[in-house]
């Protein structure tokens, strides 16, 4: 990977997912560095995986890429101190939700490449979905770069910047949609009268079925339901249920509120 020193600002769950998942993949831990804000995290980071946390100015300086992962309604801070001090032609690499590259372009040097990656928390098992937008002077190397960080942490894809928000409502946040679901699967276990352990065991393994099953057949997800549905059976009176009760319109209006967010949040940033 070029030899190239990562820094990562701002370093909370997912700055630590990107730490964890790189030292997986093999980087040098003398090729990362960390800040943090309070001190008893940057002992923690250390401590977890030996990795030096220095303050910002000293990041900024020593890196070659920045990947700036405080959360979105820090960033403006974050860039008010360092965006002067960054040299020209260091990477700017955002985790932020919402924020363009614009946003980061305006309180850095003319010029300065900056890639956009959203990213989910499945980093952590190395089945994390990374989608990688360029901004206004990053290059095809620069892209090329932040897939080789984050595809040993999952797939990774890439998209238009305009896509970004859509893409944060959809798998950014889209590890929640389903952890609530297996939530709520769990619970109606319990309401079946089934040991919370043994509901658990059911569901869980019922997702990661399912989950392997639609990424390696290759099918569409209706015809996979359609294969559990028989014609007057049990599934089809659940799926009227689901109907009923607007599962479908809520998962519409859901993403759509993601997005909106996303975008307010930019707004509120600036
Ligand atoms: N949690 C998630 O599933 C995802 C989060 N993101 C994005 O990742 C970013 C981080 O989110 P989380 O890790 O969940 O938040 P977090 O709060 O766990 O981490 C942010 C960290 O930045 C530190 N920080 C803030 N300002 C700083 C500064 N000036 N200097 C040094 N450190 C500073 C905070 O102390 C904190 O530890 C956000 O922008 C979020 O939109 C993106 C994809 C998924
Ligand atoms: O909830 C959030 O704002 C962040 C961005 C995507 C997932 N978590």
């Amino acid at each position: 990977m070029g030899g190239h020193t990562v820094a990562v600002i701002g370093a909370g769950k997912i700055g630590e997912l990107m730490l964890s998942g790189l030292l997986r993949s093999g980087w040098p831990v003398e090729r990362l560095l960390a800040t943090a804000r309070r001190p008893a995290r940057a002992q923690e980071l250390t401590d977890r995986y030996g990795v030096r946390v220095v303050d910002n100015p000293t990041a900024v300086e020593e890196a070659d890429v920045l990947a700036v992962s405080v959360k979105p309604q820090d960033a403006a801070a974050l860039l008010d101190e360092i965006g002067p001090k960054v040299p020209a032609g260091k990477l700017v690499i955002s985790l932020c939700a919402g924020l363009p590259t614009a946003f980061f372009n305006r309180r850095l040097p003319e010029g300065t490449p900056v890639v956009r990656v959203m990213t989910n928390t499945p980093a952590l098992v190395d089945e994390a979905m990374s989608a990688i937008s360029a901004g206004a002077y990053a290059t095809g190397e620069h892209l090329a770069l932040a897939e080789e960080m984050f595809s040993p942490l999952g797939a990774t894809v890439r998209v238009p910047e305009s896509q970004q928000d859509a893409v944060t409502a959809l798998s950014g946040s889209g590890p929640a949609y389903f952890y609530l679901l297996v939530e709520a699967m769990i619970d109606a276990g319990i309401l079946l009268g089934l040991p919370r352990q043994v509901a658990h065991e059911l569901i869980v393994q019922t997702a990661i079925g399912s989950a392997v099953m639609l990424r390696d057949s290759g099918e569409h997800p209706v015809k996979l339901r359609e294969a559990v549905t028989s014609p007057a059976g049990t599934t089809i009176s659940a799926i009227r249920e689901l109907e009923n009760h607007g599962v479908r319109a809520a998962m519409l209006a859901a993403l759509e509120a993601a997005r909106d967010r996303a975008r307010e949040l930019a707004a509120q940033a600036d």
